[in-house]
């Protein structure tokens, strides 16, 4: 467009003159400066598909809803449908999709436009605008559902739109300024207080809770996230918040699964979904729970020989093929890939930590181009694969078992209430949601190899449920073991597997004198809260019996949560309950643990897993430096053009900031700020900018490679506009 308005090649550039396009005017204009349909072996080869419909049609009808037609004969006719603009396009689309070449699209384009603009328009008024320059050029949007196009009026000045941005936010500033917590840098907030990385957040996160009233504000980067451990609070929370917004990573990974999906989908899932975890279900599932935890315990037999073994891991695959057996009714004997399963969402965990902890992985536009992000989407594609063998393995025997839970979705598939896809997130999301179990039994057993007493404890009330009986396990035993129930809640109050319950706040909510701004992220630290030395005495001491019915009457209601409540808690609370009581009881059963490792629940390093710090952060600087080193001629040449500021890691990128809107505005006011050739860095990518014609033609004749956008990538695959340069065969 810059190109186009430049008045070194048209003189008075913003006055409407069709004449400039008469072949006299055309020969004095350098070549290159009017390239509406690009130039050289990539230009458009035919708007009768993408530019002619989606930009000629969509933009000539954006601006059409801004003029009213008359027609010649009916000037009180101010109603006009421009519908047939859009059929006359779409049309000509269906007649351009036979093959056309490079030479004759331009005619095509011309040629159709010249035939639909007159048809439609005898004669147009503006009823908005005055002049050209009252014309903003925009960006259209165009909303999911349709084709229907609105144009936006931009701004401005970029300096009103930031302000615009603060005063649309001011309930939250107001807010939240009434609300104590660490101190908050502009821009980043208190990200600084996370720059050790991932590993340790969740210790800094404790430290910060401990020094900090009991509900507190914290900003990360431009979010405001609200810390609280209060009881009450957390039933207000709850019992309202129901959109777990808050974790835009976790969604690239479950989708549309209960975990993540928005709202309206939730409370539509969850119905179906309740179904399959009635508690005569669950009961049901006890023999299985049994037969997967003396095949457990023939694992530990056959790995264990006196050497250690790594007991997570065995514990994590069978709570997989636990699942498989009772909630997706399959043998896991005929599947193949757990053990690769269990190692990828091991992975995604962690990179979910590494993103949620690390600031700049926030932004859509670093994260996209990280190769994290590519790592995820390979990891995702094969996990699918896996489930995606189960599901056709169970579509040739769905009818018996029908509230069983894969059956279950499957046919509210056939009655059009669920699709494919969200079958698969659905148990993805159950296979990642029960691997809380296998983090629980491990830590029970941590937490029994500390207290031989307690373990003794359970050992007897084993005996006078089994005596000397080896018989298989049943729901009334399992009923009988509150001992073992007790340690279990005990240990999920020292160590609650699943750590914070994290909403995102959509209305304001009043929290005794503190009101949670709608826009801010409300988190339950639950491991904080499970350790308040007011509700629990001596909070680092393991003591099951906290959880005598008269020791429960005394602690507020909401003070232990290692579910969440509501109508948005653990789906398989009860399932996990029964599995790992049957589970454990057949281990205590058979076994005793002795800690080697640990002698205290001090010593008990919350992530089960430290990585040798120092080593990874050597390793980190090699890779920077090979990283800067691999790029030092882009970073030779592009320091030989000018260009706006850059800021370390971000560029230029600041300039764009909150003016999604506006983004085509801004750019322009920086091009014509700028020399006709200049950079700038958006992220790690250098940008160079040219409306230099001799430039332009130089590069559109020999660059063939568009370029990349994920966004765009996502939607065209290898389609020719997106499609790398060797993909066009020339
Ligand atoms: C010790 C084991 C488990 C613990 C501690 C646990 C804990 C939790 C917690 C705290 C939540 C979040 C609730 C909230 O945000 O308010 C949750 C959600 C969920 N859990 Fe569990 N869970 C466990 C086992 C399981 C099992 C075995 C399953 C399935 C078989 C399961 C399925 C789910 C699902 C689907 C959700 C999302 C529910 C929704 O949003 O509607 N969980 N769990």
């Amino acid at each position: 467009m810059c190109i186009h308005t430049s008045p070194d090649i048209w003189k008075n550039p913003l006055q409407f003159d069709p004449d400039r396009f008469l072949p006299e005017n055309e020969r004095n204009r350098p070549r290159c400066s009017f390239i509406p349909f690009s130039h050289g072996l990539r230009n458009c080869i035919g708007r009768g598909d993408y530019q002619t419909y989606g930009r000629a049609a969509t933009r000539s009808t954006t601006l059409m809803d801004n003029w009213r037609p008359v027609r010649n004969n009916r000037e009180d006719d101010d109603g006009f449908d421009f519908s047939g603009v859009r059929v006359a396009s779409r049309i000509f689309y269906v007649s351009n999709e036979r093959k056309i070449n490079s030479l004759s699209a331009f005619k095509h384009a011309m040629f159709s436009m010249k035939i639909t603009l007159p048809i439609f328009f005898k004669q147009v008024q503006s009823t908005e605008y005055k002049s050209v320059e009252d014309v903003d050029f925009c960006i259209v949007a165009i909303p999911k559902e349709g084709c229907k196009v609105k144009l936006q009026k931009l701004e401005k000045k970029s300096l009103i739109s930031l302000a615009r941005y603060h005063w649309n936010r001011r309930r939250l500033y107001y807010h939240a300024w009434k609300i104590g917590g660490p101190f908050a840098w502009p821009i980043i907030g208190s990200a600084y207080l996370f720059i050790r990385g991932h590993k340790d957040s969740y210790n800094i996160v404790t430290k910060m809770i401990n020094s900090q009233p009991p509900i507190f504000k914290l900003w990360m980067g431009t979010k405001l996230v609200i810390l609280t451990t209060q009881p009450t609070h957390a039933e207000v929370i709850v019992k309202t918040c129901f959109n777990r917004l808050g974790t835009k990573h976790m969604e690239e990974i479950f989708k549309t699964g209960l975990i993540t999906a928005p709202v309206d989908i939730w409370r539509r899932r969850r119905k179906i979904i309740n179904k399959s975890f009635n508690t005569k279900i669950l009961n049901s599932y006890v023999d299985i729970f049994d037969k997967r935890a003396r095949h457990l315990m023939k694992q530990f037999e056959e790995k264990c020989h006196g050497n250690y073994i790594d007991l997570l891991e065995t514990l994590l695959r069978c709570s997989l093929d636990t699942v498989c057996e009772t909630l997706l009714d399959v043998d896991s004997n005929s599947i193949t890939g757990q053990a690769r399963y269990i190692t990828n969402t091991n992975r995604l965990a962690k990179i979910s930590a590494i993103r949620g902890s690390s600031i700049w992985l926030h932004a859509k536009f670093i994260w996209s181009y990280s190769s994290l992000h590519q790592e995820v989407t390979n990891l995702r594609r094969e996990m699918m694969d896996f489930i995606r063998q189960i599901i056709e393995m169970k579509k040739l025997n769905i009818f018996d078992k029908e509230k069983v839970f894969i059956n279950n979705l499957i046919n509210s598939t056939e009655d059009g209430e669920l699709d494919e896809s969200g079958v698969m997130d659905e148990i993805q999301s159950i296979f990642a949601a029960s691997e809380t179990t296998a983090i629980t039994n491990a830590l029970v057993l941590c937490m029994m190899g500390l207290h031989s007493n307690i373990q003794k404890n359970i050992q007897e009330e084993l005996a006078s449920i089994f005596g000397h009986s080896d018989r298989t396990v049943t729901l009334e035993d399992v009923n009988r073991m509150y001992y073992l129930e007790r340690v279990i809640k005990e240990t999920m109050r020292l160590f609650p597997p699943v750590p914070f319950i994290r909403r995102s706040v959509d209305e304001d909510i009043e929290l005794d004198s503190h009101v949670l701004p709608k826009g801010s992220e409300v988190y339950i630290p639950l491991l904080s809260l499970h350790r308040r030395p007011d509700f629990w005495k001596d909070p680092l001491v393991f003591n099951p019996d906290r959880f005598l019915a008269e020791n429960e009457a005394k602690r507020p209601n909401f003070s232990y949560l290692p579910f969440s409540r509501g109508s948005k808690n653990c789906i398989g609370f009860k399932y996990a309950m029964l599995s790992m009581k049957t589970m454990l009881a057949i281990f205590f059963k058979h076994y005793e643990v002795q800690s080697t490792k640990y002698k205290s629940i001090e010593d008990v390093d919350f992530w089960l897993a430290m990585l040798l710090a120092q080593f990874l952060i050597i390793l980190a600087l090699i890779l920077l430096v090979k990283y800067h080193w691999d790029r030092r001629w882009l970073y030779y040449h592009g320091s030989k053009f000018k260009g706006p500021f850059p800021w370390p890691i971000l560029g230029n990128a600041p300039l764009f900031f909150g003016k999604d809107k506006d983004a085509y505005k801004t750019l322009t006011n920086l091009v014509n700020s700028q020399s006709p050739t200049f950079r700038v860095w958006l992220g790690r990518e250098l940008v160079v900018v040219t409306t230099e014609p001799a430039y332009v033609e130089t590069i559109l004749s020999n660059s063939l490679d568009r370029f990349k956008s994920h966004n765009l990538e996502e939607i065209f695959h290898t389609g020719l506009l997106i499609a790398p340069g060797e993909y066009l065969h020339l």
